[in-house]
């Protein structure tokens, strides 16, 4: 595996640094997709962390993944200038540091690609004119691969809470209008000599239904707790995926599922290469709780809206916002429907 060694990024200016954390993720959830009790496993880690990784997936080739990874790292090597032909992401593009278009920063660059056709033909840069087809036919494939396990996750999902029918939420993911994206990140392993501690992607959740994330093995990953105050670091591992619930699967579960807020910091060795798919629905579909998961009199604890709605909302959040705040019906709206 190709790892970069030298920093790529150079200043250091409106980096936040953060205190380092002891805690190790220890009792992360971890689900073979072909045992018996994965279906439940899923879900009962989804309640309690929003989070899980899978393990011995047979369905995505490791050759892809280090193909994959190597491309990656041959464009990240590109002089500052070569990269920033593909820039600046719009939200589509190769960024340096800036993160989203509201001021937000972090010790990371990073490619981000739009994996819905109808909307590559219609946002030219979402497409990267000019970018290596070998990494282009990659990033194809192992979009394609990732799809077919978030599926398989989404249905065994589906099963375990009895949603029917059991494509509810992957049809949402495998429909060609589904508004998925994927990106490629880079945190350079910061100098010695500078500051440490760096935040690398600053604390967060996901808007979409879920994410994958698959890193090189360097740490960097953590995740909140239930409490909302205890972040706990997640051990790297190079042949897993991890999972993330995203706020729409928040919504669509009714709450059941809690998306989790995560962060990475820079690791003070090594440069992180890190993969990530986000499962996300077409952008006219109506996020509401699913209806076969609810029970008899159960209200929605959020104001209707559609993934298009969620988005452009989201896009005038700062990254580390309460976005789903924003939908939350409140105790008012509770009282008008007599509850
Ligand atoms: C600060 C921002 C970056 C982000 C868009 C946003 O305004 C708020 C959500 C951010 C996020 C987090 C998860 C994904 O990395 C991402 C692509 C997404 O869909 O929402 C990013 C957005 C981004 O980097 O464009
Ligand atoms: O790079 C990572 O490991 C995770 C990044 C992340 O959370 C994101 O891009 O939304
Ligand atoms: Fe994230």
């Amino acid at each position: 595996m190709v790892v970069l060694s030298q920093p790529i990024i150079d200043s250091l200016d409106q980096i936040k640094t953060c205190k380092p954390i002891s805690n190790i993720f220890a009792e992360i959830p971890v689900v073979d997709l072909s045992d018996s009790n994965a279906r439940s496993l899923i879900v009962s880690a989804c309640k309690e962390f929003g989070f899980f990784k899978v393990i011995k997936y047979q369905g995505i080739s490791m050759e892809l993944v280090n193909k994959l990874e190597s491309e990656a790292v041959n464009f990240f090597k590109l002089t500052q200038q070569e990269k920033e032909k593909y820039g600046p992401p719009n939200p589509f593009g190769y960024g340096n540091k800036k993160i989203g278009p509201n001021g937000d920063v972090g010790w990371v660059e990073y490619l981000l690609f739009c994996t819905n056709p109808q909307i590559i033909s219609q946002n030219s840069n979402a497409n990267f004119p000019g970018i290596s087809e070998n990494l282009r036919v990659l990033v194809k494939e192992y979009v394609s691969a990732v799809r077919n396990m978030t599926c398989e996750v989404l249905e065994m999902i589906a099963d375990e809470l009895q949603i029917w029918p059991r494509d509810a939420l992957s049809k949402l993911i495998r429909d060609e209008k589904s508004d998925s994206c994927f990106r490629l990140n880079h945190y350079p392993a910061p100098s010695p000599a500078g500051p440490h501690n760096l935040i690398g992607f600053g604390e967060h959740t996901d808007p979409q239904i879920i994410s994958v994330v698959r890193s090189n093995n360097t740490s960097g990953l953590q995740i909140c707790l239930k409490d909302g105050t205890t972040w706990v670091s997640v051990p790297p591992d190079h042949t897993s995926f991890f999972f993330n619930v995203g706020d729409s699967l928040q919504v669509m579960t009714n709450g059941r599922f809690k998306s989790v807020k995560h962060r990475v910091m820079a690791d003070s060795m090594k440069s992180r290469v890190s993969m990530i798919y986000f499962g996300g629905p077409p952008l006219n579909k109506k996020i509401t709780p699913l209806s076969s998961l609810m029970e008899k009199d159960e209200e929605s604890l959020f104001k209707e809206f559609t993934w298009c709605e969620y988005k452009k909302s989201a896009y005038k959040t700062r990254l580390g916002d309460n976005r789903l705040g924003l939908f939350e019906k409140s105790a008012a709206q509770f009282l008008v429907h007599g509850i």
